[in-house]
């Protein structure tokens, strides 16, 4: 049997309800700690608690130290590791570790849209499906994999889509990579691509903020008096904003703060189509950066990782 390690971070899969409020809240014992015996057949298991945090107080940090925790692991000579983290950011989470770690054992994370005591939760229902791909050997060449409601996503493309729904997880354009049943997981797709960058800081300040009808340069003027190391923009369609904000863009390209565009909209990539004031050909000819299919959140993690990589700003636009 394989030799597993389960990192547990916090969130509702670590958490219960209080049946009298309806408050859920995390337990000082961890109800997921049960794990450990109870899928013993699956696996030599050893828990940890790293932390136990509702996943919105998840921040670079834990994200770096839970990295170089999985590292000294593979040293430890576990086989696979298990994440248990929350499912607000925990696909922030999931694509940090896809682009910092370049290991082959498998790297599977997982959550639950239920408390420990609820009706139907599906905290240990998804830590099982995660133990079985985590002991696949077929896991091994798939990148950092999320895995909810017996699917197997990608951290790259995978996105929380409802508030509460146990199918919350879901990839918009290709869907999951593989399914769980009971005793193993079956592939069917695979990313084409595969970037790891080294990272050993926590120290750059990315922001992101959404377009809207509108918008005016004040918030990115903001960010720029802040210090901001890079900022990512929700942008309009294929890539376009309203014309007020184009001195603040200008603004901060000038001042050699990188600007990455992803799109508001659910699916579909950025393009530099449109030539007005505020289009997407000229921010593009002003050297702002377009994404091809990542989600805001998962361009800003990104950038951060590159920035922290120390890559050089005028290779960015490649690398996206
Ligand atoms: N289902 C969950 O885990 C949501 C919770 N608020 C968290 O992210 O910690």
């Amino acid at each position: 049997m394989k030799k597993i390690l389960i990192l547990n971070t916090g969130g509702t899969i670590s958490m219960s309800e209080d049946h009298t409020t309806g408050k859920v809240s995390p337990t000082e014992n961890n109800p997921i700690s049960i794990g450990e015996g109870i899928f013993s057949h699956i696996a030599h298991i050893y828990m940890e608690n790293l932390y136990n945090l509702p996943s919105p107080h998840i921040t670079e940090f834990e994200m770096f130290e839970l990295k170089q925790r999985i590292m000294q692991a593979i040293d430890e000579g576990y086989e696979g590791v298990v994440i248990t983290h929350g499912t607000d950011t925990l696909e922030e989470t999931a694509y940090y570790l896809e682009l910092t770690l370049d290991v082959e054992i498998p790297v599977v994370i997982t959550g639950a849209m239920r408390s420990s005591n609820e009706i139907g939760a599906d905290g240990l229902a998804n830590l099982r499906s995660s133990l079985v791909v985590a002991v696949s050997d077929e896991s091994s060449d798939k990148g950092v994999l999320v895995v909810m409601n017996d699917e197997a996503h990608t951290a790259t493309y995978v996105t929380k889509t409802h508030t509460t729904n146990v199918a919350t997880f879901q990839t918009p354009t290709f869907g999951p990579i593989g399914l769980v049943s009971k005793n193993e997981v079956i592939y069917f797709q695979k990313l084409l691509k595969e970037e790891h960058y080294e990272v050993n800081s926590v120290s750059k300040k990315i922001y992101l903020l959404k377009a809207y009808a509108g918008m005016g340069g004040e918030l990115i003027d903001a960010i720029r008096n802040l210090g901001a190391d890079g900022l990512v923009i929700e942008a309009l369609g294929a890539g376009n904003l309203p014309p007020k904000t184009v001195p603040a863009i200008k603004q901060l390209l000038d001042d050699n703060i990188p600007v990455v565009f992803v799109s508001r909209a659910f699916n579909g990539v950025t393009q530099d189509v449109y030539d007005y004031v505020g289009g997407g050909k000229r921010f593009c000819q002003d050297g702002v950066i377009f994404t091809t299919g990542l989600s805001g959140q998962k361009a800003r993690i990104k950038l951060l990782v590159l920035l922290e990589a120390n890559i050089d700003k005028c290779k960015l636009e490649e690398l996206f």
